[in-house]
């Protein structure tokens, strides 16, 4: 692993039962680098996030987070890492401000409920520090659960659709945020979302999977540029009907 890699994914496999979810995926994120993982619903997106942190156990391919390989090191380095994603329940019982700040205490802040307040500070959305968990919209919840993820400031952050239940504002407070961190604390991030207007916001490098393969990975632009196309809506669409063609977009951004 180079320095300034803090993931690293090779030959990764999964099967469940007949379906081959994730079939020979390789990909890097670098410290600091934004990377967006998307394609059509059933791709292997989740699969992929899944076997990277450990909760899923892949038939095959080695995972590399944050220099750790084997199960148990990567699970020593998971501090490090956080997750997010709108499918993650919330302890209906506990006030918000009570559920983060109990995760600030967890992860050992000095002072959990000031770390608690400005994790609700990044993302614009103090307003929720008194609700129960259980009277949250799922909006709301998935926010909550980025604020988790994020006040730790870990070296990698993952989620999965982190705004695809947020209406336009909060899901602008929420992207605004992450990139706030991401620059300031040199945070990576591996983000899925099938809002492509939000990844090129949100991203600096795009990874298309279709059927548990990478078809393209490259920046943004490189790829929009190669593929003759001026959005990445428009590259994801012309890479859908490639793939059901059954033939391939080509592009020399693919890694
Ligand atoms: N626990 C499971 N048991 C059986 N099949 C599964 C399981 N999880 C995923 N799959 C299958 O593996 C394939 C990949 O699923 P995955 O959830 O990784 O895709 P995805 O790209 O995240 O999809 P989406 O965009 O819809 O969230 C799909 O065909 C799915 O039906």
């Amino acid at each position: 692993m180079t320095d300034d890699t803090v993931l690293r994914v090779r030959g990764l496999r999964k099967r469940y039962r007949q379906v081959t979810a994730v079939d020979g995926v390789d990909l890097t994120v670098a410290a600091g680098e934004r990377v967006a993982l998307v394609g059509p619903n059933g791709a292997g997106k989740t699969t992929t996030l899944m076997s990277c942190l450990g909760a899923v156990q892949p038939e095959e391919g080695t995972v590399e987070l944050l220099g750790q390989r084997g199960r148990r090191a990567r699970r020593a380095v998971l501090a490090r890492v956080g997750f997010a994603s709108g499918y993650l329940p919330l302890p209906p019982h506990l006030r918000v401000r009570e559920f983060l700040t109990l995760y600030a205490r967890l992860y050992g802040a000095p002072n959990p409920q000031e770390q608690a307040r400005a994790g609700l500070r990044q993302f614009d959305v103090e307003g929720l520090a008194d609700r129960w968990g259980s009277d949250l919209s799922s909006g709301q919840r998935t926010v909550v659960g980025v604020v988790k993820a994020t006040m730790h400031a870990p070296a990698l952050l993952v989620l999965d659709e982190p705004t695809a239940s947020l209406d336009p504002d909060v899901a602008l407070r929420v992207r605004g945020g992450l990139l706030d961190l991401c620059r300031r604390r040199g945070t990576a991030l591996l983000v899925t979302s099938h809002n492509m207007v939000e990844v090129e916001r949100l991203a600096q490098r795009v990874i298309f999977l279709a059927g548990g393969r990478v078809l393209v990975d490259g920046p943004v632009e490189t790829i929009t540029a190669q593929l003759g196309q001026t959005s990445l809506e428009d590259v994801y669409l012309r890479l859908r009907e490639s793939t059901a063609d059954g033939r391939q977009a080509s592009t020399g951004a693919s890694s």
